[in-house]
């Protein structure tokens, strides 16, 4: 599903972000990125979005090597991938529905296809009740179950999630988690880069370490291995 190959990531300021990267993700594998504050985990996920593209190397998603991707085929490879921040990332103007909904739009989706699945996500994040509300009026593990939802919406082989849980106080991180573990056993794959050391030693999944730039680690069921 994922490959990096010899992947190498240099900023234009010059910092090396990651060098010599190799891994394979497979479809439907759940995976923890960690390692300390500024080792590269929000590089290495936004190489996997083709937010950034890498300086050697290739990173292939989906059968797609990002780096020959031309401008105007991003959308077919986003359209594989969801994608969830810190922040939620929701436009504050539209309402539950809208947000969830504009995922599909930009696609030229039909509206009979829209309506169906945006009810269907939101039932999924438990949140179908407050379609018609603003952002604004949710609260921030609401606002990420909205920003989940537009994720998958398209039903993307993958979601990637940097942070996720980076704002939510502990018992709202877990009911996220039980979000994504549900995502996940439906046979999407998902990348998360977490801080979050409670989480990862007790939902087992396989995790990768990166330290300065490198790939430090790579178990299936690991720990956190760091101080929280
Ligand atoms: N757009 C950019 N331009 C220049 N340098 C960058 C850019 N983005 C990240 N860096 C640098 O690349 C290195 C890796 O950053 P990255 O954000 O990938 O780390 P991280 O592991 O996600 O950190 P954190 O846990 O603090 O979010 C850091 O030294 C950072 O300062």
């Amino acid at each position: 599903m994922i490959e990096m190959q010899g992947v190498t990531k240099k900023y234009p300021n010059g910092v090396t972000a990651l060098s010599g990267v190799d891994v394979t993700i497979k479809q439907g594998d759940f995976v923890y990125v960690v390692g300390p504050s500024g080792a590269g985990k929000s590089t290495f996920i936004k190489l996997i979005y083709r937010e950034e593209k890498p300086t050697e190397g290739k990173v292939i998603v989906g059968g797609i090597n990002t780096a020959a991707l031309k401008q105007r085929s991003i959308p077919t490879l986003r359209r594989q991938i969801g994608v969830v921040f810190q922040d939620f990332k929701l436009l504050p103007l539209l309402n539950v529905y809208e947000n969830v909904a504009f995922a599909l739009e930009v696609i030229e989706e039909e509206p009979a296809v829209i309506r169906k699945r945006v009810m269907e996500v939101l039932d999924l994040v438990g949140l179908k009740h407050k379609a018609r509300m603003l952002p604004t009026e949710l609260s921030g593990g609401e606002q990420q179950r909205v920003a989940i939802a537009r994720s998958i919406v398209n039903s993307p082989k993958v979601v990637i999630a940097d942070e996720p849980t980076g704002n939510l106080d502990p018992d709202t991180s877990w009911d996220i988690m039980r979000l994504f573990e549900k995502i996940n056993e439906r046979g999407t794959t998902i990348v998360m880069a977490t801080h979050n050391k409670d989480i990862v030693n007790t939902i087992r999944r396989r995790v990768i370490a990166i330290e300065g730039g490198r790939i430090a680690r790579d178990e299936q069921g690991g720990d956190y291995g760091y101080e929280a």
